[in-house]
């Protein structure tokens, strides 16, 4: 059976759920069908006679302006088709969202004027779903997102809140347009790590979590991104997910971190932070080859020190060394108080002789200094220290130190005021 092009295309019509129209721009003719009218609750007889007039009383004020524009825009060949969301008043008194495409039927002079021809479909339901999801943005403190990333690397955003301009200083719409425009402003040391942290996240298909800086000009804000990835039939990966602000929060971790990394008194790396370095120079020696040493110092007769000038001279003496240390040691090297009066100094890239050196150079630099009590008697200190480089032959950072201390002790026993290096003579 074969069927005409008009009873084919009825079908099709039917099936999209859409009404059409058809407008003589000449003669301001305008043709509804009935599916048309049933959108907005009426039969097409109940309507009748149809005009543009009854278009017009129908359609939301505001948005008859907006359609006239779109059509303007279509005519002066701005746009490709006409087309607008507009509301029009349901016979039940509710608004409803109304999608309107036409395009101008031309070369038919047959016809009587200019054509133009479209389709109304209703998108309410989609609307509210927008609208619900717009405001749900809006007041959330973040910003939430739709992420892409293609199989051939590229990516864009498909969604993203309004939030994004106050968070990233770029418009949702820029940045849905140009998706680079969302990395731009990302901290330079914090990239790499992010990048990474999405790679994996594609990978594994695991919670995408990751905290990065972001900089606006003098202002660098901390930002923590949390979303979910899943994996779409073509290959691309969609994470649905959100931004936050979490600026305070990072500051105080920062605070807390660097407090319980560091040392009151001196404000040097304590003990904790000392065997973290540690355990991790000892890792990246394994596995590039390099070498590293370390320096354990400890003041001589500090127990005296205390009882002859006081306990707030003791703890001056102590702020001496440490700055003592800090200014003889380079940048990379950790210098941490790891107890009452012992130093330890870690010194990557670093031989056993060198190291030696620096040890030998603090000993006589702490000697010569001249500490002025309260009571304005002058008086010297003294240090001893142990001095191990990390080699094959030893098993663990454990031993490491326990070396270093053998080394120390040693120095001590043999009179104090002296370095002694790990496997050697004593000084
Ligand atoms: N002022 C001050 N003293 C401290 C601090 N921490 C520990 N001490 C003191 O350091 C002294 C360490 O004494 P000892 O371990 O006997 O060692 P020493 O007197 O230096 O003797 P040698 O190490 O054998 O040369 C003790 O009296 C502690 O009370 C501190 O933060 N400030």
């Amino acid at each position: 059976m074969q069927l005409s092009a008009e009873t084919r295309l009825k079908a099709i019509l039917e099936g999209t759920g859409a009404g059409t129209w058809e407008f003589n721009l000449d003669t301001g003719e305008i043709i509804f069908n009935d599916r048309w009218a049933s959108m907005l609750g009426y039969t097409l007889d109940e309507l009748s006679p149809v005009s543009f007039q009854t278009w017009e009383r129908l359609c939301h004020a505001d948005d008859v302006q907006a359609a006239h524009q779109a059509l303007a825009r279509y005519l002066n060949g701005e746009d490709p088709l006409y087309e607008c969301v507009v509301r029009m008043m349901h016979r039940s008194g509710e608004w409803r969202y109304i999608h309107t495409r036409g395009t101008l039927l031309t070369d038919h002079d047959d016809l009587g004027g200019r054509w133009l021809m479209g389709t109304h479909l209703d998108v309410t339901d989609e609307k509210v779903s927008q609208h619900q999801l717009q405001k749900l943005a809006e007041s959330l403190p973040g910003v939430i997102y739709t992420f892409v990333m293609e199989p051939d690397g590229s990516f864009h955003f498909p969604y993203l809140s309004q939030k994004t301009e106050d968070f990233y200083g770029v418009s949702a719409e820029d940045a849905r347009a140009n998706p680079n425009l969302m990395f731009d402003p990302i901290h330079p040391d914090d990239l790499p790590r992010l990048q990474a942290s999405i790679g994996e996240s594609a990978q594994t298909l695991c919670q995408w979590v990751c905290d990065f800086r972001i900089v606006q000009g003098d202002r660098i804000r901390w930002l923590r991104g949390v979303s979910r990835p899943e994996r779409d039939i073509d290959g691309s990966i969609t994470w649905h997910g959100v931004i936050t602000d979490i600026d305070d929060r990072k500051l105080l971790e920062l605070e807390l971190e660097q407090l319980s990394i560091t040392d009151e008194l001196t404000g040097l790396y304590n003990r904790r932070y000392m065997l973290r370095k540690l355990e991790e120079l000892a890792a990246e020696t394994e596995r590039y080859g390099h070498t590293f040493s370390l320096v354990s110092l400890d003041i001589d007769f500090f127990k005296a020190i205390n009882d002859s000038w006081g306990h707030p001279m003791g703890d001056s003496v102590l702020q001496t060394i440490a700055q003592l240390i800090e200014s003889r040691t380079r940048k990379a090297d950790i210098v941490a108080r790891t107890g009452g009066e012992e130093f330890i100094v870690l010194m990557p890239n670093t031989t056993l002789g060198d190291a030696r050196h620096v040890a030998e150079a603090l000993r006589t630099g702490m000697e010569s200094l001249a500490f002025v009590s309260d009571e304005g008697e002058s008086f010297s200190v003294t240090l001893s220290a142990g001095v191990v480089s990390w080699s094959t032959n030893v098993p663990s950072v454990r031993d490491l130190l326990a070396m270093c201390d053998q080394s120390l002790y040693q120095a001590k026993r043999a009179g104090r005021n002296r370095v002694v290096v790990s496997g050697a003579e004593d000084k």
